[in-house]
């Protein structure tokens, strides 16, 4: 399936951090977690920083892939599979996003008993995450900050022609 957003969301660092450590303080007290499942590649920053705020140390991740950039395939590939956790009790697992809910569904019916939570949640996918921070519309394509770099901009007046 091919489709083009005709909204952008650019995402600061500084603004992932403080919406990731808002995702944090909702997943206290933090002893109930045995451990994290980072969803790779897009939940390895926002676990990395939950798990600094939860002092959280065993930090495993799944590894999957079903986008190439913004074209979704149909198919969704397993390249690495949880091993410290069988059924997900005690897990928190944590994407970046969730926006059709295909990866999260896959990993829902492998680890049934984990806690789901990501950043930010489209519609579509809202009702499979547990908690996330910002919802966005379907439509909006979220630029992080780890596909991003600064850049000058012309001030408005060198703009008219
Ligand atoms: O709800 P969905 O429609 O499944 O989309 C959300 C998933 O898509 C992105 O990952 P992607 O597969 O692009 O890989 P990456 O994390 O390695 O960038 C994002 O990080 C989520 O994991
Ligand atoms: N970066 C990024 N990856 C995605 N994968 C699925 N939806 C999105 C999105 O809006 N932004
Ligand atoms: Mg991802």
């Amino acid at each position: 399936m091919g489709w083009h957003s005709n909204r952008e969301f650019f995402v600061s660092w500084e603004e992932l951090h403080r919406a990731t450590k808002e995702l944090a303080r909702r997943q206290l007290p933090a002893e109930q977690w045995q451990g994290i499942v980072a969803v790779s590649r897009g939940g390895l920053v926002p676990a990395a920083i939950i798990a600094r705020e939860l002092n959280i140390r065993v930090v495993d991740s799944v590894c999957v892939s079903s986008y190439d950039h913004t074209e979704q395939r149909d198919d969704l590939q397993l390249l690495k599979d949880v091993t410290a956790t069988t059924d997900g009790e005690g897990y928190l697992v944590i994407d970046d996003l969730v926006d059709t809910g295909n990866t999260l569904k896959f990993l829902r019916d492998k680890l049934p008993k984990a806690k789901f939570i990501t950043v930010y949640a489209k519609p579509e996918g809202m009702s499979l995450v547990d908690d996330y921070v910002a919802d966005l519309e379907q439509e909006t394509w979220i630029h992080f900050p780890w596909d991003m770099h600064l850049h000058y901009v012309e001030p408005l007046a060198g703009q008219e022609s």
